[in-house]
């Protein structure tokens, strides 16, 4: 409990100095706005009480003049503050969704690692981190809400004071049990939403498949909608029965805590009439009891369901406060080590590697050199763990066991980012950007992106600036379906969509923007292209590559035969190196791989010739 109120602590003290940083002065004017907001009633009741009580004594003209001025005054504050009050509250709320937004996905992105992403708890607390971001508003509009409805409240009490304190101490009690079981709901409500987490998330994950081009063709093909609508109803359906049982809770105690306000308001004001009617008080005393039951009642309703929704959504942005704070998932070093242009090469020294002790060893032990300046390739059978070994020289994730060393330094020594500015390359998986072209290429080096003639040029390289030159709207014609730009807001058509061998060449035009890094990685670069076009793609890459350190993963083993060092993985470890003659003479994995290839091509040749 103590752990609790400390942590909802931290988070308030984090949202209140968020808002300080985000919007100080519009704050400043909504406090100003809202207390005047919050006083006004409580003195409108009293002068119409004064005024009231003048009427039927023996107040002068003059005084009864004043009065009603002054009422007059209260009512155009009443009218105007909380117009301006609540302006003034969005200004500062949507400075601190920006902030907080900006914050959060800083705070992602500043995480060296994959393994946050992998990780389905920090994924959930990821959404409810998000949602806690997006409510920041709320946390300052309800706060300060609060404190106008404890200064209503206040006023009001005390003015109830001045004429029974009985009374007073009866309405006061009604609202203990409300307040306490508001906190209790709203604490059950965030438990609910961390239990309901994972399968909202599962519910975007399908209505993202049924709404999303990547997955049409399959659902269409396979005819999958209606099981995967079964899926997404299912986990809809969870949701809500969380959500059913919670709504159960609030209405059987909100009912009761209702109830309870209306006995006392009923009660109080046959208590006021009765004691009028004795002269034990007066008209305007009535008036006023009345005005300030209602006020204090409504008041303390709203101080309670505030504090409680305060009390949500500040446990909300505790969650959002926890991943900003969060420690990064690989040991950055606080004095780091320089990181050298390469000059020797990389090593791999008995790197072992698996990606949690729950999961078999995917590297076993790899001794591997990539010398500087040599064309590396990697070959292996699926699931060799090629592409493992590439996350690890990008430092995605650290060895287990073993060291990766450039040129002698350990990469575990030098900032990830260092590391990565040293680095380019295509993946296996590359992205295909809802973006123009010009930035499809140019987030290879987004310092580059308004440079068009060294984004055509990376294009010319990889063989794809003609094409992209042709588009209708050339490099700025948005390669994707699923948006319009600015200028095309009228005309939906002008997006184009790529062919798989087109966004590969695309990748590599991108890999290719971010030249004069010393490593060059093509995890399997040419996969979706034809053979004149992997021919052609080839030999560019080879002229790109030609001087500089490269690692080729490829299974066309045609396309890695002129590497300076070939390098077979297999069983976790280097099975073979050498360069494609040394590795045909061993006739090992590599020479059976590519003869089996060679013979499909082979065989084909041989059945076209006996056909002519
Ligand atoms: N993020 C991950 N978490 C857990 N296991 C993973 C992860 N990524 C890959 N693996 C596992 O690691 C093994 C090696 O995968 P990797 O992608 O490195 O193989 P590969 O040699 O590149 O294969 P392919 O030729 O099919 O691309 C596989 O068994 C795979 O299931």
């Amino acid at each position: 409990m103590a752990v609790d109120g400390a942590r909802l602590t931290a988070s308030a003290r984090e949202a209140a100095a968020t808002g300080w940083s985000a919007a100080a002065v519009p704050m400043i004017g909504y406090a100003v706005m809202l207390l005047g907001t919050a006083a006004a009633p409580v003195a409108a009741a009293w002068l119409t009480k004064l005024v009231i009580d003048g009427l039927t004594g023996a107040a002068s003209l003059a005084e009864l003049l004043g009065l009603a001025a002054g009422l007059a005054g209260t009512g155009v504050a009443a009218a105007v503050l909380p117009h301006w009050s609540r302006y003034l509250g969005n200004q500062v709320g949507r400075a601190m969704v920006a902030t907080t937004t900006d914050r959060l996905f800083a705070a992602t992105a500043r995480f060296p690692g994959l393994r946050p992403f992998e990780d389905p708890r920090f994924l959930d607390r990821l959404r409810l981190a998000q949602e806690g971001a997006s409510r920041a508003d709320s946390i300052v509009t309800e706060s300060f809400g609060l404190v106008r409805s404890t200064v209503t409240v206040i006023g009001f009490v005390g003015a109830v004071l001045v004429i029974s304190p009985a009374m007073t101490l009866i309405v006061l009690c009604a609202a203990v049990p409300a307040l306490v079981a508001q906190l209790k709901l709203s604490r059950q409500r965030t438990n609910m939403m961390w239990e309901i987490g994972p399968a909202e998330r599962r519910q975007l994950f399908y209505s993202n498949l049924l709404s999303t081009i990547e997955a049409a063709k399959e659902i269409r093909l396979f005819n999958t909608g209606g099981f995967l609508r079964g899926r997404l109803m299912a986990e809809l359906s969870t949701a809500h029965a969380g959500k059913r049982r919670m709504d159960r809770k609030e209405l059987s105690a909100e009912g009761a805590l209702a109830l309870l306000s209306a006995v006392v308001a009923g009660g109080g004001l046959v208590w006021a009439i009765a004691a009028a009617r004795t002269g034990a008080l007066t008209v305007g005393d009535v008036s006023m009891f009345t005005a300030a039951v209602v006020a204090v009642q409504g008041g303390l309703n709203t101080l309670v369901t505030g504090i409680a929704v305060a009390d949500h959504n500040l446990r909300l942005f505790g969650h959002y406060v926890a991943v900003v704070r969060a420690e990064p998932d690989l040991v950055v070093p606080v004095d780091p080590a320089p990181l050298p242009p390469l000059r020797r090469g990389i090593e791999l020294r008995d790197v072992w590697f698996r990606y949690s002790e729950g999961h078999p060893w995917i590297l076993r032990g790899v001794d591997l050199f990539i010398p500087y300046g040599a064309a590396v390739a990697l070959v292996g059978l699926n699931g060799a763990g090629k592409s493992t070994l590439v996350k690890l020289l990008c430092r995605f994730y650290d060895p287990s066991r073993g060291t990766i060393l450039w040129d002698g330094v350990d990469l575990r020594d030098v900032r990830p980012d260092a590391l990565r500015e040293r680095i380019s390359g295509v993946f296996q998986d590359h992205m295909t950007y809802d973006f123009s072209a010009r930035d499809n290429i140019g987030v290879g080096d987004v310092g580059a992106r308004d440079d068009l003639d060294r984004i055509r040029a990376a294009a010319r390289k990889a063989g794809v600036d003609e094409l992209l030159a042709a588009l209708p709207r050339g490099y700025d014609t948005l390669l994707t379906r699923m948006f319009t730009s600015e200028e095309d807001r009228e005309d939906s058509s002008t997006g184009v969509v790529l062919s798989g061998g087109q966004w590969q060449r695309t990748a590599l035009a991108r890999a290719f923007l971010r030249d004069g890094r010393d490593l060059m990685i093509l995890d399997e670069p040419s996969s979706g292209l034809d053979p004149e076009a992997e021919a052609d793609v080839h030999a560019r890459m080879r002229r790109h590559r030609a001087g500089q350190t490269s690692l080729l993963i490829s299974h066309r083993l045609n396309t890695v035969r002129d590497a300076d060092l070939i390098v077979v993985l297999e069983d976790g470890v280097v099975a073979e190196r050498g360069d494609h003659d040394d590795l045909m003479a061993v006739d090992g994995t590599y020479a059976r791989f590519f003869r089996l290839q060679a013979r499909g091509y082979h065989e084909v040749a041989l059945s076209e010739n006996r056909a002519q």
